[in-house]
């Protein structure tokens, strides 16, 4: 095997006397594509993955200095309904060199930063998989999104699942389609052209379509292997009850973490052993926590390591390369889902804010929400998902929490199981886009 030599920092000389490209050494110096512009305009309350609020909204107008006809750039993508956003977590402050950090669903226990999605890495580079909403011109509209207004993008490509999900590479025997007796086709073709990939058309699917449910499904196909029929049953009910809540994509999405806090508390010293990260499909502790967000709470924080144990499914390499698998402690961790609920004084507030189109000149209106009811679903779902990080969490649970979510700043305060919203004001304008001069983006350190 040629030998790979440390390509170190600096350009290199060809014979030609160039400098050897970026490309060559990989030390990227990157224009972004565009500039998001988001309906969260902070990090506080900006959901950690994009599955956690499918109401959520976003624009990226592509440059004009990227290209001229930046609609061309577009064509075709309108086919797509889900398309892969790469992108600068810009307001991470400083650039992080931490190899381990503290998912915010592990509450306080540490793992490797490359096992996560945590905004804190080497390379500040996100990666979102959205809902396309249209393509107009050189403007693409997304929903289900977890970045905030102001976002460097990178760069934007179409979901493939047959090519992006692992389990559309193979169908392994005693998959549900073949129980069923029944053969999906990989492709439904859809009346304004768009091609949905899903294996399993014959269960129950929410309104959209969901890339992340191939996931579950490829998961399900290991439990298939397990010999006792009760238990077959079980999962076989859990399946249908999983495929239907967006909670369940959200649980195992929740994986971004913060940087190590040392002022937090002596939790955050807990230490994941990787004996007990154990890649395993956690059906029972999933369904657990669907039927009872306050059932899942119940363990305590130190019993995370017990909770990494025993995996109802271990998979040989070969299944693993069949399925997609995700270690327990992303399905189990021991931070539930909160009840989430409005004083009428918030709901009052609510109400005042008018939907986008109709505003009355006295109040404000939404940008990216349709419907104060949409607003309140929003506001909902960011909270549901407790998006405080483990140092609030942990040490500042009585103070007042804040998030600016379209025009509407939330203020409300965590209990143990649930979150309130107290107050709903008009947030600040956000800023608007214009075309930085000097928008070359270093990745990395
Ligand atoms: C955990 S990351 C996950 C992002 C992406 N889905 C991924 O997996 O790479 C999402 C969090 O990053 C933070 N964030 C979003 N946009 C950001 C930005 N432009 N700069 C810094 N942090 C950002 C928000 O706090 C959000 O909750």
């Amino acid at each position: 095997m040629r030998d790979l030599k440390e390509p170190g920092c600096r350009p290199t000389a060809t014979p030609c006397g160039c400098v050897k490209p970026a490309l060559e050494t990989g030390n990227l110096l990157t224009e972004p594509i565009g500039y998001l512009e988001s309906c969260f305009l902070t990090k506080n309350g900006t959901p950690r993955q994009p599955s956690i609020c499918s109401h959520s909204r976003a624009c990226l107008r592509i440059r004009k200095s990227i290209f001229n006809n930046p609609e061309h750039s577009l064509m075709g993508l309108e086919q797509f309904s889900h398309i892969w956003v790469l992108f600068v977590f810009h307001k991470n402050g400083h650039l992080s060199c931490k190899a381990k950090v503290q998912p915010p669903r592990l509450n306080g226990a540490k793992v490797g930063v490359f096992a996560t999605r945590s905004p804190h890495r080497p390379s500040a580079i996100g990666l979102t998989l959205a809902k396309l909403e249209k393509v107009e011109g050189g403007a693409v509209y997304l929903s289900g999104i977890d970045m905030i207004h102001g976002t460097p993008i990178l760069d934007i490509k179409p979901y493939i699942a047959d090519y992006d999900s692992p389990q559309n590479l193979t169908d392994p025997l005693g998959d549900f389609s073949s129980q069923n007796n029944e053969r999906s086709p990989k492709a439904d073709s859809q009346p304004d052209g768009k091609t949905e990939s899903c294996d399993l058309p014959q269960l129950s699917r929410g309104n959209e379509p969901q890339p992340h449910a191939n996931t579950e499904e490829k998961k399900l196909n290991c439990l298939e292997d397990r010999p006792s029929g009760e238990n077959n049953k079980k999962h076989d009910n859990t399946a249908k009850v999983r495929r239907n809540s967006p909670k369940c994509r959200e649980m195992a999405a929740d994986l971004s973490s913060e940087p190590r806090n040392d002022q937090s508390s002596s939790a955050a010293e807990e230490k994941i052993n990787p004996d007990h990260l154990g890649k395993g499909i956690s059906e029972k502790g999933t369904a657990r926590r669907l039927r009872s967000g306050k059932e899942a709470n119940s363990p305590p924080e130190n019993s995370v390591e017990m909770q990494l144990e025993g995996p109802h499914c271990l998979p040989s390499m070969a299944d693993a390369a069949q399925c997609s698998v995700v270690p327990r402690w992303v399905t189990e961790a021991p931070v539930a889902s909160l009840q989430v609920r409005f004083t009428p004084h918030a709901e009052m507030d609510l109400g005042q804010l008018s939907p986008q189109g109709k505003p009355d000149a006295s109040q404000a209106s939404f940008r990216y929400f349709q419907s104060a009811k949409e607003a309140r679903r929003a506001i909902e779902a960011v909270l549901s998902a407790d998006p405080r990080s483990v140092y609030r969490r942990k040490l500042c649970q009585d103070r007042l929490y804040y998030f600016s979510v379209d025009m509407a700043h939330v203020t409300c305060w965590f209990g143990d199981d649930f979150a309130e919203v107290l107050r709903i004001k008009p947030a600040p304008e956000p800023v608007q886009m214009t075309d930085p001069t000097e928008s070359l983006v270093s990745l990395g350190s």
